[in-house]
């Protein structure tokens, strides 16, 4: 579901519709899948392992050198003749620019062959050169087609679509039109773009087709539907989005443009490349995140233009987006009332091509002035929810405390032994999560099994123990959640986890990291001043890292050892003060109960940097769904959590529409129900 809340629409996406008609994906029954399918994944769990030294861009071009292979320096990647194209010979040194259709990715060594689509790692490219891959695993290099079962739904769907000029009803066409804000975009440029209507789903239908423009490799399904005065959107993709990989808009680019404008839905590039004629493409996640395997497809353009959307989350997706792309050749539409999404400025009459001339460069040196900060400031202030952070679904009292969870802070947390810290924290990241905060854990003491056990309990609000039928439908809408988990257990070095860190900023988007503990960095020194630099120093390192790339870290931290009838205060967390000067927020699990309130512990917010408020308030664990935002009794919170997070059910057995959820009444009864998945829902 992550995709679809950040696929950059200004409207909270609906639930998914609930007629008879829809299966998986919530696409028609006719169209679905059929029974559920499980596929087979290697990792469950989308796990980071980084080499212990990863490559740099230096050891990449010693080795091209070293080898004899011709190279060009490019924004992101290096360029050379690709040794997976067996027509060419490697060393074609007349530097025909066609000739070099391998991209190495600087930061990571990936490559992608773009003749023969073959993609891999730095070891199996090094591994291909040297003639040590073996013919399998070449196989796996080089297969470019999308899985049997995917390709064959992607056709029927494909093929059921029509355009939309070619829909009998007239009315019918104007209505989509209406929906989808299209009243003033072509039919031309609906036909270039290759833009269908699925009737059934009442949806448009964006293809995925291989570079070339030839074979159909996945789609985009946009549903639309009226609710009060606005519209919700609906995406749902196919392939699921975790690999749908897609620059909208790809086939219509010429190899000799060097200018194009990015934008974060399909309907921008429309009416951008209506209304300006310059190239366009659309990001296959909006402003979730730029998977650098896309990288390749943007090396030729000497410019681009980073139009997103217009709001907050927008903007600082673009300025992210842009030092991955290269900031020097990046320019940025800044969101603002007069420069809104450019569907929205081609509906309200507003000249496009002049809201791209207002562009700011998104490269500007060390030192700046308030005249390049001013736009800034302002548009803080007059988004100062959005400037906040995102909030919390289930925890409101966090939202009055802290106001939201903003990107390049560091949180401190921490509480007593076995006080609950890792559940509380696990739910108040998962929280996040599930609101598309692409997120990262840390978990050095409770292996990712347990820790995954813990969020999936979370998630489904209640125990799965008992209904393991349930599992697999849990398990695949989990699945699709931003969630990595990194791979470590035991100490490790401060070096290697930042650099884990560092390589998944980059590859995944990351924007929240969760450390728990930061003392399985701290090696096995006895106490003594050299552990309290130790820990300085590491605070320090985490607090640079979430300056540096705009990403959030929660890091845990053991309190020292204090008598058991004192409260924590901020001085008791371990170490020296660096820790909780250098925190913008401190949160302390207290693990005794409030004079007036619920529950048996309850949560300090004991330092804000935002906005300086600080306070507490009661938190009631719930053992059944290991939750702290749903009292074991109150069952209008539960529903109303459930409710939010788009856990509402239908009953199985009622086969009404809008039928009540079954469960959200009894999931955490004495009799531990776990609760219904939905199962018109997407789920992978
Ligand atoms: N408020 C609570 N009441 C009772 N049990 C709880 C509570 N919170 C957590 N638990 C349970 O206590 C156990 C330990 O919880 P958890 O691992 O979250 O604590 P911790 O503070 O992170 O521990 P440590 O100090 O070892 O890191 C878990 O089994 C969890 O389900």
């Amino acid at each position: 579901m992550w995709v679809l809340l950040r696929g950059g629409y200004p409207l909270r996406i609906l639930l998914p519709l609930r007629g008879e008609w829809m299966g998986r994906r919530g696409l028609p029954r006719s169209l679905a899948p059929g029974p559920p399918r499980r596929r087979y994944r290697k990792e469950a769990l989308p796990a980071l392992e980084v080499p212990v030294l990863p490559v740099t861009a230096t050891e990449i071009r010693q080795y091209l050198r070293a080898r004899g292979i011709p190279f060009q320096d490019g924004h992101s990647c290096l360029r050379a003749p690709s040794p997976f194209v067996k027509a060419l010979p490697l060393k074609d040194q007349n530097g025909a620019t066609a000739s070099f259709s391998l991209f190495i990715d600087k930061t990571t060594g990936r490559f992608l062959c773009m003749t023969s689509l073959a993609e891999g790692s730095w070891e199996d490219f090094q591994a291909s050169v040297e003639g040590r891959g073996d013919g399998a695993r070449e196989g796996v290099l080089l297969s470019e087609a999308p899985e049997v079962e995917d390709s064959e739904e992607v056709r029927r769907i494909w093929d059921r679509a029509v355009p939309l000029w070619e829909l009998p009803e007239p009315e019918e066409a104007q209505l989509a039109r209406v929906m989808f804000g299209l009243t003033r975009v072509t039919d031309d440029t609906l036909r270039r773009f290759n833009v269908r209507y699925l009737r059934p789903a009442r949806s448009l239908v964006f293809p995925w087709l291989s570079p070339g423009g030839l074979g159909l490799r996945g789609l985009k399904l946009l549903g639309a539907e009226g609710q009060g005065d606005g519209v919700h959107y609906k995406e749902t993709t196919i392939p699921r989005p975790g690999v749908y990989c897609n620059l909208f808009g790809l086939p219509l680019i010429s190899r000799r443009d060097v200018e194009v404008v990015l934008t974060s839905r399909e309907l921008d590039s429309l009416a951008l490349n209506q209304s300006t004629g310059l190239p366009t493409l659309a990001l296959p996640r909006g402003t979730a995140c730029l998977p650098p395997a896309l990288l390749p497809y943007l090396e030729q353009f000497r410019r681009i233009v980073l139009w997103l959307g217009d709001d907050l989350r927008s903007w600082e997706a673009a300025k992210l987006f842009a030092r991955k792309l290269n900031p020097k050749r990046c320019s940025l539409v800044r969101p603002g009332d007069r420069q809104p999404r450019p569907l929205e400025a081609l509906n309200r009459g507003l000249s496009l091509s002049r809201i791209l001339r207002t562009a700011l460069p998104a490269w500007h040196k060390s030192i700046v002035s308030f005249r390049q900060l001013r736009e800034e400031v302002l548009g803080e202030l007059s988004n100062v929810e959005q400037a906040a952070g995102i909030r919390w679904n289930r925890f409101p009292d966090l939202n009055r405390l802290l106001k939201g969870h903003r990107k390049g802070e560091l949180t401190v947390f921490t509480g007593p032994t076995g006080s609950g810290k890792t559940t509380f924290i696990s739910e108040y990241a998962l929280d996040l999560c599930t609101q598309g905060v692409n997120t990262l854990w840390g978990s050095f003491e409770i292996s990712n099994v347990r820790l995954a056990r813990v969020m999936l309990t979370q998630f489904a609000v209640g125990r799965l123990e008992e209904q393991l039928d349930k599992y697999d439908e849990w398990a695949d809408r989990f699945e699709d959640l931003p969630l990595y988990f990194m791979t470590f257990h035991g100490q490790q070095s401060i070096r290697t986890v930042i650099d884990t860190m560092q390589h998944a900023v980059y590859v995944y988007d990351i924007c929240h990291v969760v450390i728990d503990n930061l003392q399985f960095m701290m090696g096995h020194e006895p106490l003594s001043t050299d552990r309290i630099a130790a820990q300085d120093y590491i605070v320090g390192a985490f607090r640079k890292f979430a300056t540096d790339n705009s990403c959030h870290v929660t890091l845990v931290i053991h309190p020292r050892k204090e008598d058991d009838d004192k409260e924590l205060q901020t001085a008791s967390i371990f170490g020296s003060a660096k820790a909780s000067q250098e925190a913008d927020n401190v949160l302390i699990l207290q693990d005794r109960k409030l004079v007036t309130g619920p529950g048996k512990r309850y949560l300090q917010v004991s330092k804000n940097r935002f906005d300086g408020d600080v306070g507490v308030f009661p938190l009631e664990f719930n053992k059944s769904s290991l939750t702290f935002s749903i009292p074991p009794k109150s069952k209008a919170r539960l529903k109303k959590v459930k409710d939010d997070n788009g856990l509402a059910t239908k009953k199985p057995s009622s086969g009404k529409k809008g039928a009540v959820p079954q469960n959200s009444e009894t999931c955490l009864d004495q009799a531990h129900q776990p609760c219904q998945p939905d199962p018109s829902k997407p789920s992978r």
